[in-house]
């Protein structure tokens, strides 16, 4: 299988418009690819909160429209990132909470799933009070593995994952925002998610400053033994990596750590 993730330099001088278009032209290039990854909120920046409001769209608006013909077009699995989604409340106004909400369209340019990011990220501020916080774990099945979906800030919840991996996920694949300062958890986060979970992972961030935040750039693919087998650099840059999906089921056949589960299952204690 092969995936390419695509680290998009996110500044404050590109227009969310120009940033669309180009974004869009890249993933058409991605066309042998079976999976291809944008990160976290790469239309605003996921530091940007003051552009969540101004540019949040209804979950099929402009950047829907514009990915679902990318990913036809590319004839490509596609997770788009994340977009500041908002939903148009039962009266059908524009009004109501924001969310952080994945999109992952099919090769035919199908909506495959929607995730709103459970965990937002800022504490007392930021998308903590900006955005509402989604309830559902999403999984979808593709043709050669099983994807779990979680969005940057997740990627320090575990329990997440572990619910991820009892709904059939095989590869977890995590856009994000992630900022240079704290490079280091997110490189060790991503191999111990993979790790415990003996699962693929696909770590998509972002590259530049917007906001006044450098990121960690540093995409990462670590396979279920936790071995790196791809990494970015720092700036803009396209991660392109095959792996083999049946070696989720070797290592969990072969080291049946998994099995040995015993908290939060319904067996009996020791
Ligand atoms: N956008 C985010 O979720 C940032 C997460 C982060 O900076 C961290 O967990 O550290």
């Amino acid at each position: 299988m092969r995936a390419s993730l695509l680290q998009i330099d996110v500044n404050d001088t590109e227009s969310v418009d120009s940033r669309r278009r180009r974004v869009a032209a890249l993933v058409r290039e991605q066309d042998g690819a079976d999976l291809v990854v944008l990160p976290e909120l790469w239309t605003t920046g996921a530091f940007a909160y003051e552009g969540f409001g101004a540019e949040a769209e209804p979950l099929e608006g402009p950047t829907y429209e514009v990915m679902a013909k990318a990913a036809s077009d590319a004839g490509v699995w596609l997770h788009a990132g994340s977009i500041p989604e908002r939903p148009a409340s039962d009266s059908g106004s524009a009004e109501g909470p924001l969310y952080n909400t994945s999109l992952v369209f099919s090769p035919t340019g199908e909506l495959a799933a929607a995730y709103r990011k459970i965990h937002r990220f800022g504490f007392d501020k930021g998308e903590a009070v900006l955005m509402g916080a989604g309830s559902e774990l999403v999984t979808v099945r593709l043709p050669e593995t099983v994807i779990g979906v979680a969005t940057c800030y997740d990627l320090r919840f575990p329990e997440l994952f572990r619910g991820l991996v009892d709904a059939g996920a095989e590869t977890l694949v995590i856009p994000a925002g992630w900022p240079e300062r704290r490079r280091s958890h997110w490189t060790l986060l991503a191999q111990a998610r993979a790790v415990e979970n003996q699962a693929f992972v696909l770590a998509c961030g972002t590259a530049g400053t917007h906001a006044g935040v450098p990121q960690a750039g540093h995409s990462i693919v670590v396979d279920p033994w936790g071995e790196v087998l791809a990494e970015a650099g720092p700036g803009e840059e396209v991660l392109t990596v095959e792996f083999d999906p049946a070696k989720v089921a070797t290592t969990r056949e072969q080291f049946p750590a998994l099995k040995d589960r015993l908290l939060g299952l319904d067996v009996p204690r020791r």
